[in-house]
């Protein structure tokens, strides 16, 4: 159980995270928000890199800081990581076990094939790194994170430039991973979360806006989620305010939109999207809360 205690960072140009508190269960969480909403900072926070201005986390009642200096480390993926050029994933993995604290030749070796057979990477294992694509890293890294038997592993947008394969490759060692720990997941692509996550944090302007089931998200767009067919001209003269999509038909343009009143008389209430939530709740600064 991983417990946040009014857990804040302030900077000279003010909070980067304001105070919050929460709670999260073994399982697959998803961090959400736009840029600069503060979820690196909460990460960092969480993985015990960056010294909190107020409060504080707990894993199983241990401070997230006290982490740092064990081999239990909480594992922390940040979006750019790199791996030394010349080392195999098999060098580089029997390294990470020794300093996670695994003892004897024949152990270390069992442990990473076992590792390496999870993140599927048992086949190019003896290749140099310098060889292995972006998503190849990816899985090294988290291969070396969940080497440290840790019972919290922070990833920070793991499918950002990773084609569809290896992003669901991707997704599903996430999935496998969050049944034995706490996964936090933080990404732009609403699609990474929908896939994989029934809980959800959303961050925005260093504010948590909202915790909770990713479908829960929906009720922010509940009476403002409008549809109606335009004609060609009238599409040309509609204000691209609130307008969510727009798909071309052979009798005209099917539009959508998020508004608090009916855009048009034609418009129609129509039944919000997971996707629509979280625009209205952003859109709307939390002032909807
Ligand atoms: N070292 C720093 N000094 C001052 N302000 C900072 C510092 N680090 C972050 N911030 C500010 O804190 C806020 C939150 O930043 P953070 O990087 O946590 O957002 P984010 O949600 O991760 O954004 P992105 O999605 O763009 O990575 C931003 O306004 C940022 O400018």
């Amino acid at each position: 159980m991983l417990k946040v205690q009014h857990l804040g960072k302030q900077y000279d140009n003010g909070w980067a995270l304001q105070p919050l508190d929460l709670e999260l269960k073994r399982g697959l969480h998803g961090l959400l928000g736009p840029n600069g909403a503060g979820k690196s900072t909460l990460m960092r926070l969480l993985a015990g890199l960056l010294p909190a201005t107020s409060g504080d986390a707990y894993l199983n009642g241990s401070s997230v800081r006290d982490f740092r200096r064990t081999s239990r480390a909480i594992g922390y993926l940040p979006q750019i990581v790199r791996v030394h050029p010349q080392l195999t994933a098999r060098q580089w993995l029997t390294h990470a076990a020794a300093l996670h604290g695994v003892k004897g030749k024949t152990a270390r070796a069992e442990t990473v094939q076992r590792i390496l057979e999870e993140v599927n990477l048992a086949e190019e294992a003896d290749w140099p790194s310098r060889a292995y694509s972006f998503g190849m890293i990816k899985r090294l890294c988290i291969a070396q994170a969940l080497l440290s038997g840790s019972e919290l592993l922070i990833v920070d947008e793991p499918t950002a430039g990773l084609d569809p394969e290896e992003r669901l490759r991707l997704r599903s060692l996430l999935a496998d991973a969050a049944a034995t720990r706490i996964v936090l997941l933080s990404t732009h692509v609403l699609g990474d979360i929908q896939a994989s996550c029934k809980n959800v944090l959303v961050l925005a302007g260093g504010r948590l806006l909202y915790h909770g089931e990713l479908a829960g998200l929906t009720r922010f767009a509940q009476d403002r989620t409008w549809t109606w067919e335009a004609s060609e001209s009238e599409w040309r003269r509609m204000p691209l305010r609130g307008l969510l999509s727009a798909r071309s038909t052979p009798d005209g343009i099917v539009c959508r939109a998020l508004a608090d009143k009916r855009p048009t008389p034609f418009a129609e209430p129509a039944f919000p999207t997971v996707e629509e939530g979280y625009l209205a709740l952003i859109s709307s600064g939390g002032r909807m809360l």
